[in-house]
């Protein structure tokens, strides 16, 4: 299964195609549009969200709410393009494009790379498509995967734990059912009402400030089978492409398994997960620090992962910056900008993790229909329960 996005932040839409869905998967337009309305929400997020109210178009793959295992092809209107039109526009207004050229590069952001390399001299051409906008079509790419995995049993579900420097404890349990009932609640995602307080603190002063803020987010994926992905090859390991998935978001600097780089701090003994046998659950283990992998396969246990987002680079607080035009030092001065996106980002993380374990799902237990894969699924479930 693969996919493919195309899209400007300001163009008139976001176009998905997604390639590989099984034949006959029950699919629900209301599903994904669910998943693009959370991604739009959570504390922190600017002015754009407002105009925006994101739903897919269904384009091709879906007859009578099934899957016919033909492309999906599904696009997302950009409201904001009625201003943009004749900017962004096939044959745009070259007079009006020029005042919106943008020759100042933001330190964080794509500009100034992508300027230098794709060779434009308006970083408009950069920013249109490093834009996080292209995160709606990756998070309905998720969607779709979803309501894959939701149909073999698998359930997602994300939260935050981290904004600027307020945390919250590690999790010992993992819920998904309760984290997606309590993080829906809070306006940052966040389980811990006292953290929650807090971090809404922080969000309302970086905005004061004219600054911004990051933090980390957690994805728990549950009810996994035993043994997606592997350990034969590098480019096999399910925990290696969910963790290249999460670096992938625009604005995220890492991805941990478990504890992560907590275990280079620990003793082995404080490591890893021992094994247990019992009659009513086969084989199982005695924690989860390891996140629900070894070998680069799914142990049974939840997948837990975290996913680590900078600030965002657009500040109202300006930093310094050269104009590629005259070359002269400027400070930046900007319209509007998220000043904390990771409530949101949280969503887009569950969604291309959603994406990756589909994905492995798809590649262990080969079926064209959806019936075969949730056989084939279910057979392997039975065998690790009786090995
Ligand atoms: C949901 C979401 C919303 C974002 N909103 C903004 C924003 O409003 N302004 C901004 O400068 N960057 C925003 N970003 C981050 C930039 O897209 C990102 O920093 C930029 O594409 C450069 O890529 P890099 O940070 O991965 O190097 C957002 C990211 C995400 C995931
Ligand atoms: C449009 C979205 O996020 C955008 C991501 C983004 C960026 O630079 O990444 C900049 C902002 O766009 P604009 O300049 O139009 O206000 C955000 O609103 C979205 O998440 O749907």
């Amino acid at each position: 299964m693969r996919y493919l996005t195309a899209g400007e932040s300001h163009g008139p839409q976001l176009t998905l195609i997604v390639e590989g869905l099984p034949s006959r998967l029950p699919f629900s337009k209301e599903k994904v549009d669910e998943q693009l309305a959370r991604r739009q929400k959570g504390y922190g997020r600017g002015r754009r969200m407002k105009i925006e109210s994101d739903e897919i178009r269904i384009l091709s793959g879906v007859r009578f709410g099934r899957t016919t295992g033909a492309p999906v092809a599904l696009s997302i209107e950009n409201k904001d393009w009625n201003k943009w039109s004749d900017v962004m526009g096939v044959h745009p207004d070259r007079e009006k494009a020029a005042k919106r050229r943008v020759s100042r590069p933001r330190p964080g952001h794509a500009d100034l790379n992508g300027a230098i390399k794709y060779h434009h001299r308006d970083m408009r051409d950069v920013l249109e498509r490093s834009s996080a906008r292209e995160t709606a079509a990756r998070t309905a790419a998720g969607a779709v995967a979803r309501q894959l995995l939701e149909y073999c049993g698998i359930r997602v579900a994300g939260h935050v734990v981290r904004i600027g420097s307020v945390g919250t404890r590690r999790l010992e349990e993992w819920k998904a059912e309760e984290i997606a009932k309590k993080s829906e609640e809070s306006p940052v995602r966040c389980l811990d009402p006292e953290a929650e307080k807090a971090m809404i603190q922080r969000i309302d002063e970086a905005k004061q400030e004219g600054d911004s803020l990051g933090g980390v987010v957690e994805v728990i994926v549950e009810n996994v089978p035993v043994g997606l992905g592997s350990h034969v090859h590098w480019d096999r390991k399910l925990d290696a492409r969910i963790a290249q998935a999460i670096v992938s978001i625009n604005a995220f600097k890492g991805a941990e398994i478990g504890i992560g780089f907590e275990a280079g701090e620990r003793k082995g003994s404080e490591v890893h997960d021992e094994i247990l046998w019992s009659e009513e659950k086969g084989f199982h283990r005695a924690t989860n620090r390891l996140g629900g992998f070894e070998g680069g396969m799914t142990t049974g246990e939840p997948i837990v992962v975290r996913g680590v987002m900078k600030p965002i680079p657009t500040l109202y607080k300006p930093l310094k910056s050269v104009d590629i035009d005259t070359k002269a030092p400027f400070e930046a001065s900007i319209e509007r900008s998220d000043n904390c996106a990771v409530p949101a980002a949280s969503v887009v993380a569950e969604n291309v993790v959603a994406w990756e374990v589909a994905r492995a799902l798809l590649e262990t237990f080969t079926a064209d229909t959806a019936e075969n894969l949730l056989r084939e699924v279910n057979r392997r479930r039975e065998e690790a329960r009786n090995f």
